[in-house]
Protein backbone atom coordinates (compact mmCIF):
# COMPACT_ATOMS: atom_id res chain seq x y z
CA UNK A 1 0.00 0.00 0.00
CA UNK A 2 1.03 3.67 -0.75
CA UNK A 3 0.44 6.02 2.26
CA UNK A 4 1.01 9.52 1.91
CA UNK A 5 1.91 11.79 5.66
CA UNK A 6 0.64 15.60 4.99
CA UNK A 7 1.61 17.38 7.97
CA UNK A 8 -0.34 20.82 6.96
CA UNK A 9 -2.78 20.12 4.68
CA UNK A 10 -4.41 23.18 2.90
CA UNK A 11 -7.82 24.49 0.95
CA UNK A 12 -6.04 26.02 -1.95
CA UNK A 13 -8.28 29.02 -2.92
CA UNK A 14 -6.78 29.46 -6.69
CA UNK A 15 -8.19 32.85 -7.79
CA UNK A 16 -7.65 34.48 -11.32
CA UNK A 17 -7.70 38.35 -11.63
CA UNK A 18 -6.95 40.14 -14.81
CA UNK A 19 -4.30 42.80 -14.17
CA UNK A 20 -3.90 42.33 -10.26
CA UNK A 21 -2.85 45.39 -8.68
CA UNK A 22 -1.32 45.91 -4.84
CA UNK A 23 -3.41 48.01 -2.52
CA UNK A 24 -6.52 48.27 -4.54
CA UNK A 25 -9.87 46.19 -4.87
CA UNK A 26 -8.89 43.62 -7.34
CA UNK A 27 -12.20 41.44 -8.43
CA UNK A 28 -11.59 37.41 -9.48
CA UNK A 29 -12.25 36.27 -12.86
CA UNK A 30 -11.99 32.35 -11.69
CA UNK A 31 -12.23 30.90 -8.39
CA UNK A 32 -12.38 27.24 -7.51
CA UNK A 33 -11.19 25.24 -4.42
CA UNK A 34 -9.25 21.89 -4.41
CA UNK A 35 -8.06 19.85 -1.44
CA UNK A 36 -4.31 20.55 -0.84
CA UNK A 37 -1.05 19.97 0.96
CA UNK A 38 1.30 18.19 -0.89
CA UNK A 39 1.13 14.41 0.51
CA UNK A 40 -2.92 15.03 -0.75
CA UNK A 41 -2.33 16.12 -3.97
CA UNK A 42 -0.14 13.28 -4.75
CA UNK A 43 -2.99 11.00 -3.62
CA UNK A 44 -4.93 12.35 -5.90
CA UNK A 45 -2.81 12.18 -8.72
CA UNK A 46 -2.09 8.50 -7.96
CA UNK A 47 -5.77 7.90 -7.85
CA UNK A 48 -6.08 9.84 -11.09
CA UNK A 49 -3.22 7.19 -12.84
CA UNK A 50 -5.42 3.85 -11.28
CA UNK A 51 -2.90 3.45 -8.20
CA UNK A 52 -4.68 3.81 -4.75
CA UNK A 53 -3.18 5.20 -1.54
CA UNK A 54 -4.16 6.09 2.19
CA UNK A 55 -3.61 9.59 3.12
CA UNK A 56 -2.72 10.30 6.66
CA UNK A 57 -1.86 13.78 8.29
CA UNK A 58 -3.31 16.21 10.34
CA UNK A 59 -6.52 18.44 10.04
CA UNK A 60 -8.44 20.77 12.43
CA UNK A 61 -11.34 23.17 12.17
CA UNK A 62 -14.19 23.15 9.04
CA UNK A 63 -11.52 23.70 6.65
CA UNK A 64 -9.97 20.15 7.72
CA UNK A 65 -13.88 19.00 7.48
CA UNK A 66 -13.83 19.93 3.67
CA UNK A 67 -10.43 18.67 3.10
CA UNK A 68 -11.88 15.44 4.09
CA UNK A 69 -14.93 15.76 1.88
CA UNK A 70 -13.45 16.47 -1.00
CA UNK A 71 -10.89 13.65 -0.70
CA UNK A 72 -13.78 11.54 -0.43
CA UNK A 73 -15.19 12.59 -3.44
CA UNK A 74 -12.59 12.40 -5.31
CA UNK A 75 -12.27 8.74 -4.44
CA UNK A 76 -8.95 8.74 -1.74
CA UNK A 77 -9.10 7.26 1.46
CA UNK A 78 -8.01 9.30 4.34
CA UNK A 79 -8.03 8.89 7.55
CA UNK A 80 -6.18 12.56 9.38
CA UNK A 81 -6.05 12.84 13.21
CA UNK A 82 -7.75 15.64 14.35
CA UNK A 83 -6.45 18.47 16.26
CA UNK A 84 -8.77 20.31 18.08
CA UNK A 85 -7.24 23.88 18.32
CA UNK A 86 -7.08 26.28 15.26
CA UNK A 87 -8.05 25.62 11.07
CA UNK A 88 -6.70 23.73 8.40
CA UNK A 89 -4.86 26.12 6.26
CA UNK A 90 -6.44 28.29 3.40
CA UNK A 91 -3.63 28.83 0.76
CA UNK A 92 -4.33 31.26 -1.63
CA UNK A 93 -2.83 30.99 -5.08
CA UNK A 94 -3.08 33.80 -7.35
CA UNK A 95 -2.95 33.67 -10.85
CA UNK A 96 -2.38 36.98 -12.90
CA UNK A 97 0.66 38.21 -15.11
CA UNK A 98 2.79 36.21 -12.65
CA UNK A 99 1.75 33.81 -10.17
CA UNK A 100 1.73 34.59 -6.23
CA UNK A 101 0.81 32.35 -3.59
CA UNK A 102 -0.18 32.91 0.47
CA UNK A 103 0.69 29.82 2.17
CA UNK A 104 -0.89 29.67 5.71
CA UNK A 105 1.38 28.00 8.58
CA UNK A 106 -1.04 25.51 9.95
CA UNK A 107 -2.33 24.51 13.43
CA UNK A 108 0.08 23.00 16.09
CA UNK A 109 0.32 19.98 16.45
CA UNK A 110 0.70 18.52 20.08
CA UNK A 111 2.81 15.15 20.97
CA UNK A 112 -0.23 13.62 21.46
CA UNK A 113 -1.51 13.67 17.48
CA UNK A 114 2.55 12.88 17.07
CA UNK A 115 2.26 9.44 19.29
CA UNK A 116 -1.10 8.94 17.34
CA UNK A 117 0.41 9.29 14.07
CA UNK A 118 3.46 6.60 14.82
CA UNK A 119 0.32 4.59 16.00
CA UNK A 120 -0.89 4.41 12.34
CA UNK A 121 2.67 3.92 11.00
CA UNK A 122 3.35 1.03 13.12
CA UNK A 123 0.99 -0.52 10.99
CA UNK A 124 3.07 -0.20 7.70
CA UNK A 125 4.66 -3.34 6.32
CA UNK A 126 7.40 -4.56 4.26
CA UNK A 127 7.38 -3.04 0.57
CA UNK A 128 4.65 -0.27 1.54
CA UNK A 129 5.65 2.67 0.13
CA UNK A 130 5.53 6.13 2.33
CA UNK A 131 5.23 9.47 0.82
CA UNK A 132 6.22 12.09 3.53
CA UNK A 133 5.60 15.89 1.44
CA UNK A 134 5.25 19.29 2.34
CA UNK A 135 5.98 21.47 5.15
CA UNK A 136 5.18 21.20 8.54
CA UNK A 137 3.20 23.85 10.98
CA UNK A 138 5.98 26.55 12.15
CA UNK A 139 6.10 25.19 15.84
CA UNK A 140 7.18 21.76 14.90
CA UNK A 141 11.09 20.64 14.99
CA UNK A 142 12.45 20.17 11.69
CA UNK A 143 13.92 16.74 12.35
CA UNK A 144 10.06 15.45 12.66
CA UNK A 145 10.96 13.78 9.22
CA UNK A 146 14.14 12.28 9.98
CA UNK A 147 12.35 10.73 13.45
CA UNK A 148 9.70 8.92 10.96
CA UNK A 149 11.99 7.49 9.12
CA UNK A 150 14.15 6.58 11.86
CA UNK A 151 11.22 5.04 13.60
CA UNK A 152 10.25 3.00 10.90
CA UNK A 153 13.76 2.51 9.81
CA UNK A 154 13.87 -1.48 10.62
CA UNK A 155 11.13 -2.19 8.05
CA UNK A 156 12.03 -2.49 4.44
CA UNK A 157 10.02 1.01 2.74
CA UNK A 158 10.68 2.98 0.08
CA UNK A 159 10.50 6.15 1.14
CA UNK A 160 9.52 9.31 -0.29
CA UNK A 161 10.10 12.63 1.00
CA UNK A 162 9.53 16.01 -1.01
CA UNK A 163 10.18 18.64 1.69
CA UNK A 164 13.09 21.50 1.63
CA UNK A 165 16.11 22.73 3.55
CA UNK A 166 16.24 21.12 7.40
CA UNK A 167 13.50 18.58 6.39
CA UNK A 168 15.02 17.33 3.22
CA UNK A 169 18.90 17.12 4.59
CA UNK A 170 17.99 15.64 8.12
CA UNK A 171 16.25 12.56 6.43
CA UNK A 172 19.08 11.55 4.21
CA UNK A 173 21.44 9.17 6.70
CA UNK A 174 18.55 7.38 6.69
CA UNK A 175 18.47 6.73 2.67
CA UNK A 176 15.28 7.54 1.50
CA UNK A 177 14.51 5.90 -1.79
CA UNK A 178 14.00 9.44 -3.76
CA UNK A 179 13.94 12.92 -3.07
CA UNK A 180 12.29 15.59 -5.22
CA UNK A 181 13.91 18.72 -4.51
CA UNK A 182 13.54 21.60 -7.54
CA UNK A 183 16.26 23.36 -8.54
CA UNK A 184 15.93 26.24 -6.20
CA UNK A 185 15.52 24.19 -3.39
CA UNK A 186 18.72 21.96 -4.08
CA UNK A 187 20.34 25.00 -4.67
CA UNK A 188 19.00 26.72 -1.17
CA UNK A 189 20.36 23.59 0.76
CA UNK A 190 24.38 24.52 -0.46
CA UNK A 191 23.50 28.67 -0.67
CA UNK A 192 23.84 28.78 -4.44
CA UNK A 193 21.71 29.14 -7.28
CA UNK A 194 21.53 26.51 -9.79
CA UNK A 195 20.16 26.94 -13.57
CA UNK A 196 22.47 24.70 -15.48
CA UNK A 197 21.27 21.60 -15.36
CA UNK A 198 24.93 19.93 -15.38
CA UNK A 199 25.11 21.89 -12.20
CA UNK A 200 22.16 20.60 -10.73
CA UNK A 201 23.56 17.09 -11.66
CA UNK A 202 27.09 17.99 -9.51
CA UNK A 203 24.57 19.22 -6.25
CA UNK A 204 22.21 16.03 -6.94
CA UNK A 205 25.31 13.89 -6.73
CA UNK A 206 26.39 15.81 -3.37
CA UNK A 207 22.90 14.62 -1.78
CA UNK A 208 23.38 11.44 -3.22
CA UNK A 209 26.95 11.45 -1.11
CA UNK A 210 24.77 12.20 1.85
CA UNK A 211 22.71 9.04 1.82
CA UNK A 212 19.61 9.58 -0.89
CA UNK A 213 19.35 6.48 -3.06
CA UNK A 214 17.51 8.69 -6.08
CA UNK A 215 17.84 12.65 -6.46
CA UNK A 216 14.85 13.56 -8.88
CA UNK A 217 15.05 17.74 -9.38
CA UNK A 218 12.36 19.64 -11.15
CA UNK A 219 12.86 22.56 -13.39
CA UNK A 220 9.61 23.90 -14.05
CA UNK A 221 9.46 24.95 -17.65
CA UNK A 222 13.47 23.39 -17.94
CA UNK A 223 11.99 19.78 -17.07
CA UNK A 224 13.74 17.47 -15.04
CA UNK A 225 17.66 15.41 -14.20
CA UNK A 226 17.11 12.18 -12.22
CA UNK A 227 20.49 10.55 -10.85
CA UNK A 228 19.45 6.84 -9.83
CA UNK A 229 21.02 4.74 -7.43
CA UNK A 230 22.85 2.11 -10.03
CA UNK A 231 24.43 5.03 -11.62
CA UNK A 232 22.10 6.02 -14.50
CA UNK A 233 21.38 9.48 -15.66
CA UNK A 234 18.51 11.19 -17.54
CA UNK A 235 17.63 14.67 -18.35
CA UNK A 236 14.40 16.44 -20.20
CA UNK A 237 13.30 19.09 -21.17
CA UNK A 238 9.17 19.28 -20.35
CA UNK A 239 6.51 18.27 -23.73
CA UNK A 240 5.37 21.28 -24.76
CA UNK A 241 2.06 22.86 -24.08
CA UNK A 242 0.87 26.31 -22.41
CA UNK A 243 0.76 26.31 -18.97
CA UNK A 244 -2.80 26.67 -17.49
CA UNK A 245 -2.20 26.23 -13.72
CA UNK A 246 1.27 25.29 -12.13
CA UNK A 247 -0.17 24.18 -8.94
CA UNK A 248 0.81 20.54 -7.92
CA UNK A 249 3.15 19.96 -11.03
CA UNK A 250 5.90 18.98 -8.74
CA UNK A 251 3.28 16.79 -6.42
CA UNK A 252 2.36 15.73 -9.95
CA UNK A 253 5.82 14.65 -10.88
CA UNK A 254 6.69 12.29 -7.58
CA UNK A 255 3.05 10.35 -7.88
CA UNK A 256 3.66 10.13 -11.70
CA UNK A 257 7.37 8.77 -10.97
CA UNK A 258 6.12 6.65 -8.46
CA UNK A 259 3.05 5.12 -10.34
CA UNK A 260 5.70 4.32 -13.61
CA UNK A 261 8.37 2.79 -10.99
CA UNK A 262 5.47 0.90 -9.41
CA UNK A 263 4.36 -0.23 -12.66
CA UNK A 264 7.54 -1.38 -14.73
CA UNK A 265 10.51 -1.18 -11.76
CA UNK A 266 12.14 0.90 -14.44
CA UNK A 267 13.59 4.55 -13.98
CA UNK A 268 13.37 5.30 -17.64
CA UNK A 269 9.31 4.37 -17.16
CA UNK A 270 9.00 6.31 -13.50
CA UNK A 271 11.52 9.27 -14.76
CA UNK A 272 9.22 9.84 -17.83
CA UNK A 273 5.97 9.36 -16.40
CA UNK A 274 6.69 11.87 -13.56
CA UNK A 275 7.78 14.62 -16.28
CA UNK A 276 4.49 14.40 -18.26
CA UNK A 277 2.60 14.04 -14.89
CA UNK A 278 4.02 17.33 -13.91
CA UNK A 279 3.56 19.24 -17.31
CA UNK A 280 -0.44 17.32 -17.87
CA UNK A 281 -0.80 19.17 -14.20
CA UNK A 282 0.65 22.88 -15.38
CA UNK A 283 -1.18 22.35 -18.25
CA UNK A 284 -4.67 21.81 -17.29
CA UNK A 285 -7.16 23.69 -14.60
CA UNK A 286 -6.94 20.44 -12.68
CA UNK A 287 -4.56 17.93 -11.95
CA UNK A 288 -3.01 15.45 -13.84
CA UNK A 289 -5.31 12.22 -15.40
CA UNK A 290 -3.89 9.05 -16.57
CA UNK A 291 -5.06 10.06 -20.50
CA UNK A 292 -3.13 13.08 -20.25
CA UNK A 293 -0.04 12.03 -18.78
CA UNK A 294 0.06 9.24 -21.77
CA UNK A 295 -0.69 12.01 -24.27
CA UNK A 296 2.62 13.53 -23.10
CA UNK A 297 4.29 10.89 -22.91
CA UNK A 298 3.54 9.80 -26.05
CA UNK A 299 3.98 13.47 -27.57
CA UNK A 300 8.11 13.26 -26.63
CA UNK A 301 8.32 9.41 -28.05
CA UNK A 302 8.17 7.68 -24.72
N1 LIG B 1 6.02 25.80 -17.22
C1 LIG B 1 6.05 24.47 -17.35
N2 LIG B 1 6.07 23.90 -18.59
C2 LIG B 1 6.13 22.57 -18.73
N3 LIG B 1 6.20 21.71 -17.71
C3 LIG B 1 6.20 22.21 -16.46
C4 LIG B 1 6.11 23.61 -16.21
N4 LIG B 1 6.12 23.82 -14.87
C5 LIG B 1 6.21 22.58 -14.31
N5 LIG B 1 6.27 21.62 -15.26
C6 LIG B 1 6.44 20.18 -15.07
O1 LIG B 1 6.24 19.84 -13.72
C7 LIG B 1 7.47 19.41 -13.11
C8 LIG B 1 7.55 19.94 -11.70
O2 LIG B 1 7.50 21.34 -11.72
P1 LIG B 1 8.26 22.29 -10.70
O3 LIG B 1 9.72 22.22 -10.92
O4 LIG B 1 7.61 23.64 -10.84
O5 LIG B 1 7.93 21.59 -9.31
P2 LIG B 1 7.78 22.26 -7.88
O6 LIG B 1 8.66 23.48 -7.78
O7 LIG B 1 7.94 21.19 -6.89
O8 LIG B 1 6.25 22.72 -7.99
P3 LIG B 1 5.09 22.91 -6.90
O9 LIG B 1 5.76 23.27 -5.61
O10 LIG B 1 4.27 24.03 -7.50
O11 LIG B 1 4.34 21.64 -6.87
C9 LIG B 1 8.57 19.93 -14.05
O12 LIG B 1 9.75 19.15 -13.95
C10 LIG B 1 7.89 19.80 -15.41
O13 LIG B 1 7.90 18.45 -15.84
O1 LIG C 1 3.38 25.13 2.42
P1 LIG C 1 3.80 23.84 1.77
O2 LIG C 1 3.37 22.64 2.56
O3 LIG C 1 5.25 23.84 1.41
O4 LIG C 1 3.05 23.79 0.35
C1 LIG C 1 1.65 23.73 0.32
C2 LIG C 1 1.18 23.83 -1.12
O5 LIG C 1 1.58 25.05 -1.75
O6 LIG C 1 1.78 22.77 -1.84
C3 LIG C 1 0.87 22.25 -2.80
C4 LIG C 1 1.46 22.36 -4.16
O7 LIG C 1 2.66 21.67 -4.21
C5 LIG C 1 -0.42 23.04 -2.63
O8 LIG C 1 -1.53 22.20 -2.78
C6 LIG C 1 -0.32 23.62 -1.24
O9 LIG C 1 -1.06 24.80 -1.07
Amino acid sequence: MIYTVTFNPSLDYIVSVDDFMLGRVNRTRTEIIYPGGKGINVSMVLKNLGHDSHALGFMAGFTGQEIVRLLDEWGVRSDFIRVEQGISRINVKLRSNEESEINGQGPAIAEEHIRQLYQQLDRLEDGDVLVLAGSIPDVMPDDIYMDIMKHLSSKKLHIIVDATRDLLVNVLPYHPFLIKPNNHELGEVFGVELEDKEEVFTYAAKLQERGARNVLVSMAGDGAVLLTEDGQRFESMPPKGKVVNSVGAGDSMVAGFLAGYMEEHDYAKAFYMGLCAGSASAFSEELATRDEVLALMHSIGK
